[in-house]
């Protein structure tokens, strides 16, 4: 697509819509006609190049509009309608207007105020293709893994020099944050990216299975043990060994994992010969290993076997912007999945999310979307599909009166500029605030001020569809 004033004109040839079309023109729009919405399909899939067009609706053609709903969802032109005014009156008309297009005018519209409108959406398209790139570098392109934040950015540069190494990794994070898909990046990055990647939750096996899962066994080493079994050690020759939950794994079989590392031989269960494994080791953990080391659950030979270099997963609640740019992946991943009506999240679910503390990270915003997009009765996403109500999302933890004010005092802001669209003014007036003190407090909670024109330019339509990251809260994520 390019972001040149092509526009596309869709509507039956007359004396009023000629008149318009040269206006447009006079305008520097440059227009490509179609005469009916069922030519639109053929013109939009050869060329994509229109960043807006203006259909010209009445009646008969809505039934039309409902078969290439679709067609016109999947493209980014924003569209325009122009209609008879006696189809305001319908309600059901509106509902499908209000889904399919970024604005309205009735007929009688004069043309400077048609030319605005679509100068506004050419804009607020070429912002958002503009942006287009950017988000490609939201991902970490080898690694699947989604997010810009500093921490994130940071962490994808770790993953890309330990994998240029074959020492054990020690991956810490919170539950869910992504330690796993952290161990298979440094893999898949690595030189043993075309071998096994083996990982075992450690602390999801019975004791008495652990030894066997890990080493293999011999045929009748032990009751039940008719055929002789691989280990998921040995399984992963020549690749990497990912040892999730390794503050779980049970004493005496730490002391053989410990051998493994120094020796790189394992024994099968019930087995004589030693046998020569290579493997690289990652291990990861929610618990803290060196307290576990202090109480004496956990070896300290082993931890520091495994410690050599260490990687941090940071909570998604310190990520800032990378909430919302998960929220949209996992959006855009479920909706291509099944048809849903859903489009996007309203304005105040992108801010409640931001507030909120998300203990379960990443897991948790994957189950709470995908509950939120099979719930919803509305086009967008609201806290309560999400199961967020503003209560909750100040509940983070504070560790002292005036770190709790803070907490409180950001999330009333924070909830008021997205109940506002982020207008000062607005915001200013229902919090019975000066704007000189609103802007004091944004700048106090690092609310970026850039977003407040971005905000006053909002999407007509009212709320966030699916569309990247345009708009959003910048926030600096404060330390606890
Ligand atoms: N940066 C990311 N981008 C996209 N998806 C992610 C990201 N991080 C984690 N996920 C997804 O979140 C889910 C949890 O990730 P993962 O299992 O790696 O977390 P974990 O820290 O290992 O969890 P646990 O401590 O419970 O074992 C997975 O579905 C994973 O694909």
């Amino acid at each position: 697509m390019k972001a040149t004033n092509d526009l596309i004109v869709v509507g039956k040839m007359d004396g009023h819509l000629d008149e318009i079309m040269s206006g447009l023109e006079e305008r520097d729009w440059n227009i490509t006609h179609v005469e009916s919405l069922q030519k639109i399909q053929r013109i939009l899939h050869s060329s994509n190049d229109f960043l807006v067009g203006i259909i010209y609706l009445d009646a008969s053609c809505l039934e039309t509009l409902s078969s290439i709903e679709g067609v016109l969802n999947e493209l980014s032109t924003r569209w325009i309608a122009v209609i008879p005014e006696t189809l305001i009156k319908d309600a059901s008309s509106c509902r499908m207007i209000s889904r399919l297009f970024s604005g309205y005018h009735t007929i009688s519209t004069d043309l400077e105020k048609l030319h605005q409108s679509l100068s506004h959406q050419h804009s607020f398209a070429s912002l958002v293709l503009s942006h287009h790139d950017d988000d490609r570098l939201e991902e970490c392109q080898d690694c699947h893994m989604v997010g810009a934040s500093p921490s994130m950015k940071a962490l994808y540069r770790t993953i890309h020099k330990v994998s240029t190494v074959d020492a054990p990794v020690f991956i810490r994070g919170e539950s869910g944050t992504g330690k796993e898909l952290t161990a298979r990046a440094i893999h898949e990055e690595s030189l043993r990216a075309n071998a096994p990647f083996n990982a075992i939750n450690c602390g999801a096996l019975p004791a008495n299975l652990i030894q066997s899962e890990l080493f293999g066994h011999e045929k009748g080493a032990f009751t039940g043990a008719s055929q002789r079994k691989i280990g998921i050690i040995e399984g992963a020759e020549g690749g990497t060994l990912f040892l999730d939950e390794i503050g779980d794994l049970p004493l005496d079989m730490q002391v053989n994992l410990l051998r493994f590392l120094e020796n790189r031989t394992i024994q099968r269960v019930g087995g004589l010969k030693e046998i020569t494994v290579d493997v690289r080791v990652l291990a990861a953990t929610h618990v803290n290993l060196e307290e576990a080391v202090e109480k004496g659950t956990f070896r300290e030979d082993l931890f520091h076997r495994l410690n050599v270099l260490q990687i941090k997963v940071p909570p998604l609640r310190e990520r800032g912007d990378d909430i919302e740019i998960l929220a949209r992946h996992f959006f855009n991943k479920f909706a291509s999945e099944k048809s849903i009506q859903v489009r996007g999240f309203t304005k105040e679910s992108l801010a409640i999310m931001r507030l909120y503390e998300w203990p379960g990270n990443i897991r948790e915003l994957i189950n709470r979307i995908r509950r939120a997009m099979v719930m919803c009765e509305h086009s967008l996403i609201r806290p309560t599909d999400l199961g967020l109500e503003r209560r909750q999302s100040a509940s983070r933890y504070a560790e002292s009166l005036e770190e709790a004010r803070d907490i409180a005092e950001r999330s009333v802001v924070m909830a008021a500029l997205a109940r506002n669209s982020f207008n000062i003014q607005h915001t200013a007036r229902e919090l019975g605030i000066s704007r000189v003190t609103l802007y004091r407090l944004m700048d106090k909670h690092g609310v970026n001020r850039g977003n407040e024109a971005a905000g006053d330019k909002r999407d007509s339509r009212g709320g966030d569809s699916a569309s990247p990251k345009v708009l959003h809260l910048s926030t600096v994520s404060k330390g606890r």
